[in-house]
């Protein structure tokens, strides 16, 4: 049995067609053209101000200073209503149903805001799956930093652990908390899967359960 703790935006949910709307139409709240669906998907995964901060440097514009935090403001007041685009990735509601079943405890650590964050996962139905769940304001810090992973593994009790996300910053979160890592291959990473440190890798949920079991097996 192990504390499994899961991003979120690319992880159990493709959520990227909602968060390209919403940053258009904040480029467009402040007279900047629109950027493409493969641009703002890429800047996906450091949280809000770092996503604002991508779109300004892709209009060509300075990207810290007032209209970088009126941006973030409007962005963020925003996002907790841009949900009807988000779907859940195939097959994860039965693997983390079995997980469950199987005695794991199960938490959520994202970069996105925790409002957002509980708003999508009520939304889809989601929220009673997790135990514990932290959001990319909940501390100080937000991953890459591992204190935010960290709080959810102790808040699950401590004990084995993994850890499963899509991205660079997921996979340095891990390494730093001393966790392995489980890539799923299929969100918005922009380096060869190879290439990141990781425990595993799957592109399908239903493969989940059994890496898992896997891992913890070779764990002792
Ligand atoms: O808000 C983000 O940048 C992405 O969130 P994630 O940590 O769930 O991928
Ligand atoms: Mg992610």
């Amino acid at each position: 049995m192990a504390a499994i703790l899961f991003d979120l935006d690319g992880t159990l949910i493709d959520s990227a067609p909602d968060i390209h709307a919403e940053a258009n139409r904040t480029l467009a709240a402040e007279r900047l053209p629109p950027l493409t669906f493969a641009q703002v998907r890429g800047f996906i995964g450091k949280g809000v101000p770092n996503l604002i901060a991508r779109l300004l440097e892709a209009s060509g514009q300075p990207f810290e200073g007032p209209q970088h935090d009126r941006m973030v403001a409007r962005f963020t007041a925003a996002y907790e209503t841009a949900v009807d685009l988000t779907v859940i990735y195939p097959q994860v509601v039965p693997a983390l149903t079995a997980l469950r079943a199987g005695g794991h405890r199960l938490g959520l650590v994202t970069n996105k805001p925790i409002r957002p964050t509980h708003a999508v996962l009520a939304h889809l139905g989601l929220d009673s799956l997790f135990e514990t769940v932290w959001g990319g304001d909940s501390l100080a810090v937000r991953k890459p930093d591992p204190a935010p992973l960290l709080a959810g593994l102790e808040a699950l009790g401590g004990g084995p652990a993994i850890y499963v996300g899509d991205s660079e910053t997921d996979a340095e979160t891990a390494a730093r908390a001393g966790l392995p890592f489980l890539l799923y291959t299929e969100g918005y990473r922009k380096t060869p899967a190879e290439d990141l440190p990781q425990a595993g890798r799957f592109d399908d949920f239903r493969d989940l359960p059994g890496l898992v079991a896997g891992l913890l097996a070779t764990q002792g």
